[in-house]
């Protein structure tokens, strides 16, 4: 029989090998976490984890295979909480210096005139929010959302104004998952009321129309006064392009559904007002910028993170805020492209830029999730 402190011994000369190993490593990990932190990667590599372990569990016996994968289960795990934290300490106090340098160097009053890039064309939503946030916008128009995140990063305008979210439909969806590709910041937020009218081209009467056009927001906003009347709906990509582009056609059994200001615009009749579902009908807007800007009187942050994909993770950074008694005014959740149900968080916290629980969130969100990504202080204009 063999004796047991002799086998004892070679599990101790094994786990010291090992933890010799795991410092190797652990260090490994840490030299991962610069490079990614230079080259603005994510630490964690799902598809590097899936291949890696696919590769290990093969080359492990049949009969140890399942222990293999729960031992590198963890080691990669141990691997992600340490570059994690090693990112969030050196991110922490690079935010708070951002932040602080942004509120000293940033005017005191928020611009009155500014090249400002909107989505759509003129008469568009996005052109009243403009209005509201500036009282005299220079506005450009693109095609689409990432060309106003474009405008932007390229300097082509310094802001930009983006809707984010509809109290009938709900986010844009569209503009969250730009979000997640472009750098950006959020300067301002205002709310819009939202009529929507049914706009034709002059001479036309309801019963003539059986096809209507808009964006995908306002049919959603229409969708049981588009069933009633038994229309067809057509996704453009804005309402005001949708009214462009029924007074640009030779149909005259086509309307659109748009502001009232379009049909002045487009020389359209309005053949019926306020058709939207509800009345308290508002869409938010972001007014975005490439530098931080925090313009005094900031009272709301807005954060993307991502957090581990296990049981809690999400709660575990939740609490944060409830301990530093934050009020979440918004979270969303949107799907990270390419990583298999992965989720970014977006939240819109209410809390002075100057208060310290809002310092102390900073310095510490970091340790609650994967990724964190500030993405400014402003103020809500109404
Ligand atoms: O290879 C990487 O990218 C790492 O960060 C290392 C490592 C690991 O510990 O093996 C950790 C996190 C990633 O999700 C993938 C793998």
């Amino acid at each position: 029989m063999e004796d047991l402190s002799d086998i004892r011994h070679e599990i101790d000369d094994i786990d010291n090998a090992i933890l010799d190993l795991f410092q190797k490593r652990m260090d490994c990990a840490e030299r991962v976490a610069a490079y990614k932190r230079t080259n603005n990667l994510p630490v964690l590599d799902r598809s590097r984890e899936r291949a890696h372990m696919a590769a290990l569990a093969d080359k492990a016996p049949e009969d140890l295979r399942t222990y293999t994968e729960v031992l590198f289960q963890l080691l990669m795990e141990a691997s992600r909480a340490r570059q994690g934290k090693r990112l969030a300490a050196e991110h922490a106090p690079k935010a708070l210096a951002a932040i602080d340098q942004a509120c000293e160097t940033t005017a005191d009053l928020f611009p009155r005139e500014a090249y400002v890039a909107c989505q759509g064309v003129e008469g568009a939503y996005s052109q009243f929010a403009a209005d509201r946030i500036f009282k005299h916008p220079l506005i450009s128009y693109f095609e689409s959302f990432e060309g106003v995140f474009r405008a932007v990063e390229t300097d082509f305008s310094r802001y930009g104004v983006l809707p984010i979210e509809n109290s009938t439909a709900g986010s844009v969806n569209k503009v969250y998952d730009l979000m997640m590709q472009h750098d950006f910041h959020i300067v301002r937020t205002t709310r819009v009321k939202i009529d929507h009218n049914l706009l034709a081209k002059p001479g036309t009467t309801v019963e003539q129309i059986h096809d209507v056009y808009s964006h995908e927001q306002a049919i959603n906003q229409c969708a049981g006064f588009i069933e009633r009347m038994g229309l067809t709906p057509h996704v453009v990509e804005n309402t005001a392009m949708a009214a462009k582009s029924v007074a640009d056609s030779d149909r005259t059994d086509v309307a659109a559904l748009s502001s009232r200001a379009c049909a002045q615009l487009y020389g359209l009749d309005v053949l019926m007002r306020d058709v939207q579902d509800r009345d308290d009908n508002y869409t938010r807007f972001a007014c975005i910028s490439k530098q931080l800007e925090i313009y005094p009187g900031a009272d709301r942050t807005s954060l993307m993170i991502v957090v581990n994909h296990r049981p809690g993770t999400l709660f575990k950074a939740l609490a944060k805020f409830y301990a530093l008694d934050i009020n979440i005014i918004k979270l969303e959740s949107r799907p990270i492209p390419g990583r298999d149900f992965e989720f970014m968080f977006y939240f819109d916290v209410e809390c002075p830029v100057t208060a310290p629980e809002f310092r102390t969130l900073m310095a510490t969100i970091g340790d609650a999730c994967e990724e964190c990504r500030y993405l400014g202080s402003y103020s809500e204009v109404l």
